[in-house]
C-alpha cells in the first residue's frame, strides 16, 4: 500500500503551552487503510487530526510536517471528511437534516439545491436511516444520538472524500449503538475504498476492525503496527498496560484455561 500521507518529525505546541501536544511524530497513513489512532485523553490525537486537516489554531508552533501523495493537502469537507464525538455540536439545530447533509456537496460539487437534497436522501439511505425522505425534512432534535451520528456520517461522506477522520465518533453512544456505528463506518469506507483514521481511547473497539494501530501517549507515538501484531505482541510497556486494562482483550478465553 502506498503512503497517502507521510508524517515526519511532526511537533505541535499550542500558544503558551509548556509541553508540546505532539512531539516528533513519524507516521505513514496508507491509502485505503483503516488506521486507529489510540491514546488516553490529552495524548495528542485530536491535534494530529487538526494538523492533517490544516485546522490548527493560529499561533500553534509546528515543526516537521507531512507530505501528501496528491502533492497538496486535502481540502477539508471535500477530500477529507470529519465525524466528531458530539453530533449535536456539529449539526445546526435550525436547518433540516436534508439541507445539512447536502450542504457540503452543494458547495464542493457545485450541485443545485434540488440535486443536493436528492443526494442527501441517497446518503441518508446509505447510512441506513429508515425513511430517509422523512428524515431529510426533520430537524436534529427530532433524532436520537445514534441517528444524529448517522446523519453526521452522511454529511461527512456526501462530497465523496477519499479520507475520513472519525474523532471519538462513537464515544458518546451506548455500547450497542457504538458497535452499530463502527460497523456502519467500516462498511462505508470499505465499499468506497476510502482511508479511515479512527481516533479513539478504546483499544478494544479499534482492534475489532482497524488494519493498523498507532498508540499515542503524551504527544509521542509509542508504537505502531498491524493490529493483530500489536495486540498479540506489544513492544511497548504502555501498550501492554492499555491492553491489560481491557479485560476482554487481556483475559485468555476461559475455555483455554479449563483445558488440560
Ligand atoms: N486549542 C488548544 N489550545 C491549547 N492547548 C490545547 C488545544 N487543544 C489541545 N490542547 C492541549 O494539547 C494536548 C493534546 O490535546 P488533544 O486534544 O490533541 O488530545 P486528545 O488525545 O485528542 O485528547 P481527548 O481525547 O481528550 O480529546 C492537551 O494537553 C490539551 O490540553
Amino acid at each position: 500500500m502506498t503512503a497517502l500521507c507521510e508524517i515526519r518529525g511532526l511537533s505541535v505546541a499550542y500558544p503558551g503551552a509548556s509541553v508540546p501536544a505532539l512531539d516528533g511524530i513519524d507516521l505513514d497513513i496508507r491509502a485505503g487503510e483503516r488506521l486507529a489512532v489510540i491514546g488516553e485523553s490529552g495524548s495528542g490525537k485530536s491535534t494530529l487530526a487538526c494538523a492533517l486537516a490544516g485546522l490548527l489554531p493560529d499561533g500553534a508552533r509546528v515543526e516537521g510536517g507531512m507530505r501528501w501523495a496528491a502533492g497538496s493537502p486535502p481540502r477539508p469537507g471535500r477530500d477529507l471528511g470529519f465525524v466528531f464525538q458530539d453530533p449535536a455540536a456539529s449539526l445546526n439545530p435550525v436547518l433540516t437534516i436534508g439541507e445539512q447533509v447536502g450542504e457540503g456537496a452543494r458547495r464542493h460539487l457545485g450541485l443545485s439545491r434540488r440535486q443536493a437534497l436528492s443526494l442527501a436522501v441517497e446518503m441518508l439511505e446509505k447510512v441506513r436511516l429508515p425513511d430517509p425522505g422523512k428524515v431529510a425534512k426533520a430537524f436534529p432534535h427530532q433524532l436520537s444520538g445514534g441517528q444524529r451520528q448517522r446523519v453526521a456520517i452522511a454529511a461527512a461522506l456526501a462530497a465523496k472524500p477519499g479520507m475520513l477522520i472519525a474523532d471519538e465518533a462513537t464515544s458518546a453512544l451506548d455500547m450497542v449503538v457504538q458497535a452499530e456505528i463502527v460497523a456502519l463506518l467500516d462498511d462505508l469506507v470499505r465499499a468506497a475504498g476510502m482511508t479511515l483514521l479512527f481516533i479513539t481511547h478504546d483499544i478494544a473497539l479499534a482492534s475489532g476492525f482497524a488494519d493498523r494501530v498507532a498508540i499515542f501517549r503524551k504527544g509521542a507515538l509509542v508504537e505502531t503496527g498491524p493490529t493483530r501484531t500489536v495486540l498479540a505482541a506489544p513492544a511497548a510497556a504502555y501498550t501492554k498496560t492499555l491492553i491489560a486494562s481491557h479485560r476482554d482483550l487481556a483475559t485468555p478465553p476461559l475455555i483455554h484455561e479449563a483445558a488440560p
